[in-house]
């Protein structure tokens, strides 16, 4: 029988314990979520029928404060893929030192099947149904695949109306009109692009001679090929579920991104599928994407993506995850077998969450950042966790993963220990 999702996800916390001097205790502690949600969100369609979809919410440790989580709307959305995105953020968050534990939601949908208004409906039953599992000092959610500022406006509309008081701090990545943070919506590419720039020096890497392919072109996948096209890099592919497309002399990225915000139906609420429609670039299929001979190749679509049947044909030198675990614990091997360098997800894609703490605290303050305030910081704290975690791998020789996992084992372990005896009852 194959692994399941979360089986392949503790494989990383195994990888890590062999190099780090935890009690078993902590370890025991890590092993399995502290809660998890399934709910039934009843829907009222646009034709007067009634429909019931399932939604997820899991906080998997909230031993280094609230527990924070995106929400995916996906038709593949289950309890054991919830359960593995929330053991991530667990170790994002401790890995990039922000003040939170780890969790996930999602509600298994196709988004795109749905009108304006029936999306609005399933977003505010979700949270309806899981509002006494969350909040401000507990559980905070934000966007994820196929979510996006509208849905968590609706969002925490919902919960402050369910709470009878304005709650801006119970779900991040909002309108800014309704106390959103500058800067959110481009801050998990941005905050990529600022572990890849600082990764570029140590691996003797110049950006002109540097060709990279991306796989998703959503919130994340759009904007990383957008900042390093601009910043001199060649982006020879990127593509979306539909397929992609590839040109040796480099994409004009921008162009593409305004072909694919202009050809959206929906644009307010998610993008449709449409680079497969841009013909003057030779197409691809995704499968061919992650087998270019590139120097970089970046997956910021699902998990597992790259897999023991495909690692052997991966041409890249170095894959950057912004996606949430797109590549196997089989494949790792394969790959550091074969001298390429994973750069992992809870590392690279944690600008996102980083910001989504800043706009917890901008609203708990309730004074706002500018633009240029948000970003410094964000590089700052980007930066420094790249390099702690480079030294790791260097001192203890380990992949980027595992010395990624180290760090935040480290940090979590810390916060068991100083919990004392009462967090193993009472928690
Ligand atoms: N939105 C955020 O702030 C964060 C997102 N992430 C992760 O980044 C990844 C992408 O998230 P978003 O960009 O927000 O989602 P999104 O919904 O905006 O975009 C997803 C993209 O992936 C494409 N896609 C789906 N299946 C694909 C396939 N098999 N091959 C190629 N492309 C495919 C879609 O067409 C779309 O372009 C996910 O793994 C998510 O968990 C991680 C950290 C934060
Ligand atoms: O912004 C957040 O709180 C969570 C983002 C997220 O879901 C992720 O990093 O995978």
């Amino acid at each position: 029988m194959s692994e399941s999702l979360f089986e392949q996800a503790s494989q990383r916390l195994a990888d890590a314990i062999a190099h780090v001097d935890v009690s078993a205790d902590v370890i025991e502690r890590l092993k399995s979520p502290k809660a998890s949600l399934q709910v039934s969100i009843p829907v009222r369609m646009d034709d007067g029928t009634l429909k019931v979809f399932q939604g997820y919410r899991v906080r998997y440790n909230d031993l280094r404060g609230p527990t924070k989580g995106g929400i995916r709307f996906h038709p593949n959305v289950n309890m054991d893929e919830v359960t593995s995105l929330a053991f991530w953020m667990t170790f994002k968050c401790a890995a990039v030192n922000l003040p939170f534990g780890g969790a996930k939601g999602g509600v298994a949908v196709d988004p795109k099947q749905l009108s304006k208004f029936e999306l609005e409906r399933l977003s505010r039953g979700y949270i309806n149904a899981i509002a006494d599992f969350m909040g401000a000092d507990v559980d905070i959610p934000a966007p994820d695949v196929q979510t996006n500022q509208t849905i968590m406006g609706w969002m925490v509309d919902e919960y402050s109306n369910i709470q009878r008081r304005l709650c801006p701090a119970a779900i991040t990545g909002k309108p800014i009109a309704m106390g959103g943070s500058l800067g959110r919506e481009t801050a998990t590419g941005l905050g990529a692009f600022f572990a890849i720039e600082t990764l570029m020096p140590l691996l003797g890497m110049h950006r002109e001679q540097t060709t990279v392919a991306v796989q998703g072109f959503g919130n994340v996948g759009s904007a990383i090929a957008d900042l390093l096209s601009k910043a001199g890099y060649r982006v020879v592919a990127v593509s979306d579920s539909k397929g992609g497309i590839y040109a040796l002399q480099g994409l004009d990225v921008p162009s593409i991104i305004q072909y694919k915000n202009s050809t959206r139906t929906f644009q307010a609420v998610y993008c449709q599928d449409t680079l497969c429609n841009i013909v003057d670039h030779q197409r691809i299929t995704n499968e061919e994407l992650l087998k270019l001979d590139v120097d970089f190749l970046i997956p910021a679509a699902l998990e597992n993506q790259i897999t023991e049947s495909n690692a052997y044909d991966i041409r890249a030198k170095y894959i950057f995850e912004i996606a949430n675990g797109p590549v196997t614990p089989a494949a790792d091997a394969i790959l550091e077998k074969r001298g390429i360098v994973v750069v992992p997800d809870i590392l690279v894609n944690a600008g996102g969450v980083t910001v989504s703490y800043f706009e917890w605290v901008q609203n708990r303050s309730g004074l706002y950042w500018t633009l240029e305030e948000v970003n410094d910081r964000l590089k700052h704290s980007m930066i420094a966790e790249t390099l702690s975690i480079w030294k790791i791998a260097d001192r203890k020789q380990t992949s980027m993963r595992t010395a990624a996992y180290i760090h935040a084992l480290t940090r979590l372990s810390e916060a068991i220990e100083a919990k004392g005896t009462r967090a193993y009852f009472v928690q």
